[in-house]
């Protein structure tokens, strides 16, 4: 039987990448996003691709959408085997001017999103008696806090203690949660926190910031999807059956772990 794997945040950006590399994979993919619209073409390109697909509308922040995903999955394929906590939003605002209302929307989706879909996949795992696989999308923000990114550094920085926790607690019930931590890829997220940092310089124009950013990487180049779906291939695969509490870095050389 084709193992089962659910994607959250997989309308766009690297959840897509991440989905469409697992279909590949062999997996019976599950999409999930807020964004209706995007994870209905999306899933309308997979199963032109032949790809073995569904999509759960869901928001990651509420903990009843995050078992409603996972129940929903079960429910077409039989199983669950592979759970990737990838939806994430950005925050771009200067420490002085951090607010409650972005802070509360960013930890709500990028922290809240990962421990409730965790449970809920960890839940399934344990009912079914079966080995599973949570992984977590983290950041090089993870490791290193960037300037104008102090909420949302912040909020990966606990997305990889919580990926340590629950390392520890269901490694008893064959469990193991990883991370993946992304250096700089072109999606949305980088359009919109570019968009929104060259507004406090006068000297910078749009894509200045980005661009920036993608100079400081040592293989000369921005992350592709594909690039981050090489690593999660990987994490999901029998091959990382020993590997569980790592938030390992995929980031073409910017923070050196
Ligand atoms: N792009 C990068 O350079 C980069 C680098 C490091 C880490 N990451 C992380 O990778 C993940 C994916 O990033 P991306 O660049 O593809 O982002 P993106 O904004 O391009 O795409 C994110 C997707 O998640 C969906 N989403 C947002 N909130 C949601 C919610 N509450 N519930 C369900 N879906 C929701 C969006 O609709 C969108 O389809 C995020 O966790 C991000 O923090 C990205
Ligand atoms: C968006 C992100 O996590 C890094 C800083 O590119």
């Amino acid at each position: 039987m084709a193992k089962v794997a659910v994607v959250t945040g997989s309308g766009n950006g690297l959840g897509k990448g991440i989905a469409h590399r697992l279909g590949k994979d062999g997996f019976n993919v599950v999409l999930n996003d807020i964004n209706q619209e995007a994870v209905n073409a999306t899933l309308e390109e997979f199963k032109n691709e032949g790809l073995k697909a569904i999509a759960v509308k869901g928001d990651v922040s509420k903990r009843e959408d995050q078992f409603n995903l996972v129940k929903q999955a079960v429910k077409e394929f039989g199983q669950l085997d592979v759970f990737v906590n990838n939806a994430g939003i950005d925050v771009v605002s200067p420490f002085m001017e951090i607010d409650a209302d972005q802070l509360n929307k960013a930890f709500s989706v990028n922290v809240h999103g990962v421990v409730f879909g965790t449970q809920a996949a960890a839940n399934q795992f344990i009912e079914q008696g079966t080995k599973g696989k949570v992984i977590n999308a983290c950041s090089i923000a993870g490791h290193e806090s960037f300037e104008m990114l102090g909420t949302y550094s912040a909020t990966k920085h606990a997305v990889k203690s919580f990926t340590h926790v629950a390392a520890k607690e269901l490694a008893s019930n064959n469990i193991r949660v990883n991370a993946y931590c992304p250096g700089v890829a072109g999606t949305a997220m980088w359009d919109r926190i570019d968009e929104e940092m060259v507004k406090y310089y006068d000297d910078l124009q749009p894509g200045d910031k980005y661009k920036e950013f993608v100079d400081g990487i040592s293989l000369g180049r921005s992350q592709e999807p594909e690039d981050v779906a090489n690593l999660v291939s990987f994490l999901a695969s029998d091959d990382a059956d020993y590997i569980t509490g790592q938030t390992i870095v995929t980031d073409g050389g910017i923070v050196f772990r």
